[in-house]
């Protein structure tokens, strides 16, 4: 019945946030990105071009590294950004929690996304193993592998505004989060099968004095590896109609507004209960450097398919991907 925690840290605006974790024998440390979003461990390789500044692994030094002669995978993320290569096995142990076996997928291909993001060695994929793609078999992903391992079967994201957070495994840290954790069950249909999706049934703009509240329902997914909340334009269009400097623009790609506004908050339905994204969060970066306007943290999902529910909502909250009840939790903290 194991637990085991590890911590994580933002970089810069919060963009990303990154997890240490060790593969090999002896132990290679590589600073990842846990991404909720998508189903493959991947790495970048030690020969692997395009990877100087990084950390890498090298399967050639470590004594429990194998080769799974075959095996090759291809991802792509909505951002554009992509990479490939081969696979081996070897020992991964996260927060002290170790799978002597796991599917190590090694990158020989990189898109400039990753090659000039010399803060990541790569992503643990904590979505469905049914989405990883390693071809010509599928391979589980490193929470499916320790999951029968765990004293429960389900892990938690604590990310915070501009602080250190943690992914526990195993269990819910009651001290980590106040009143009541909501669930969602997971959306099974076709589009959403194999993410960490649910059904938000209403929002409302502003704190408890002026609020617009829309009952649009919005399916989307728990991505911690994407920055921002990416929600329908109806309801995006409702949260900036109360930001009176914001704008579409067409230049920057999506809303911006005056560096200096007050934002309102925003309210998600979750089950019988609700989270509320702080306006601050809301407000993501200058566009350029010392510019007065403002990037927000929350733009439309069109042209994705899908809503997403990236950092700047989940660092609102303690968020419980409850695997053993095909469910998601979400609580204030
Ligand atoms: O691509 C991602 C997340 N992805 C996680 C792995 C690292 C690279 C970024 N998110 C994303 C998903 C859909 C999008 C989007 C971004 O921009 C427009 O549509």
């Amino acid at each position: 019945d194991e637990q085991g925690t590890v911590a994580t840290a933002a970089t810069t605006e919060d963009t990303e946030w990154i997890t240490s974790i060790s593969v090999g024998t002896p132990a290679q440390t590589l600073p990842m990105d846990f991404d909720t979003g998508s189903s493959d461990l991947w790495v970048m390789g030690a020969s692997t071009s395009g990877t100087s500044g990084h950390t890498t692994y090298n399967a050639n030094t470590s004594t429990s590294a194998e080769a799974m002669s075959g095996a090759t995978w291809t991802i792509s993320y909505g951002d554009g950004s992509s990479s490939s290569g081969d696979v081996y096995t070897d020992v991964v142990t996260i927060g002290n929690l170790t799978v002597s076996q796991q599917a190590v997928e090694v990158a020989t291909t990189l898109s400039s996304e990753f090659t000039s993001d010399t803060a990541l060695s790569g992503l643990v994929g904590l979505a469905m193993s049914s989405i990883n793609t390693v071809k010509p078999t599928a391979q589980q992903t490193w929470f499916d592998n320790i999951k029968s391992n765990l004293a429960s079967p389900l892990f938690t994201a604590d990310l915070k505004h501009g602080e250190q957070g943690s992914y526990n495994f195993g269990y819910i840290d009651s001290s980590a989060y106040t009143g009541s954790i909501y669930y969602a069950d997971l959306v099974t249909s076709s589009t959403y099968a194999g993410f960490w999706s649910f059904v938000s049934n209403g929002y409302s703009v502003g704190s408890n004095t002026t609020t617009t509240t829309g009952s649009t329902a919005v399916t989307g997914i728990a991505d911690t590896g994407t920055t921002l909340l990416m929600l329908p334009d109806a309801v995006v269009a409702a949260y900036y109609a109360e930001v009176s400097s914001a704008v579409d623009s067409e230049q920057e790609g999506g809303y911006i507004f005056s560096c200096d506004a007050t934002l309102p908050d925003f309210t998600f339905n979750v089950g019988e209960g609700s989270i509320t994204v702080p306006g601050e969060y809301l407000n993501f970066e200058a566009i350029s450097t010392g510019s007065s306007s403002c990037y927000g943290g929350l733009q439309s999902d069109s042209g994705i398919g899908i809503s997403i529910f990236g950092d700047v909502a989940l660092k609102a909250a303690l968020v419980v991907f409850d695997s053993g009840n095909s469910r998601l939790g979400w609580a204030a903290k």
